[in-house]
């Protein structure tokens, strides 16, 4: 073998690379049938109350109050909510989908994960990948 020939460290991925002051990366291999475009199609073909996780005649989310005693109600795999920046969500569908692994995302469950997010991916677009599973906004008790 050349000893200097490099192409290894060049396709090292980036997840074992660290950038000081931020959290190690740590992205899960998925279950079959889970990617982020196996996302994109279950959302093209599931109806939204469905994604939501409510009736089909319950109003458009941006209708919608949920109080943060509401909130916490739904802390479980089988249901489970989040608020992210005002914004609640219906996560349960997307437990399974989430590329840091289903107990990083279920840290949120019940409660505000806005934090949680931005410590991890604040440049993730949460509002786009969760458009169809927004539930309501929070109430301002
Ligand atoms: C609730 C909505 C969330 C969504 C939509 C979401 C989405 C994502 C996406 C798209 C990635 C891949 C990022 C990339 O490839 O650059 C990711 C990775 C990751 N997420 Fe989340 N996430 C959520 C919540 C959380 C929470 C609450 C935590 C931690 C408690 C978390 C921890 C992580 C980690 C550790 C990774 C892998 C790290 C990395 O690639 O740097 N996520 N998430």
């Amino acid at each position: 073998m050349d000893p200097n020939d490099t192409s290894k460290d060049r396709i090292r991925p980036s997840s074992s690379l660290s950038v000081p002051g931020k959290p190690q990366r740590k992205k899960v291999v998925l279950e079959p049938g889970h990617s982020p475009l196996d996302w994109a199609s279950l959302n093209q073909k599931t109806p939204k109350h469905i994604l939501r996780g409510v009736a089909p005649d319950v109003p458009p989310p941006q209708y919608v109050r949920v109080t943060k005693d509401e909130l916490k109600k739904h802390k479980t795999k089988d249901d489970c909510w989040t608020s992210i920046n005002g914004k609640v969500f219906n996560i349960t569908p997307y437990i399974h989908f989430h590329p840091g692994g289903v107990d990083e995302i279920m840290k949120c469950a019940g409660r505000d994960g806005t934090a949680l997010f931005n410590k991890y991916h604040s440049w993730v677009n949460a509002d786009r990948m969760l458009e169809n599973c927004m539930v309501g906004v929070i109430a301002r008790t």
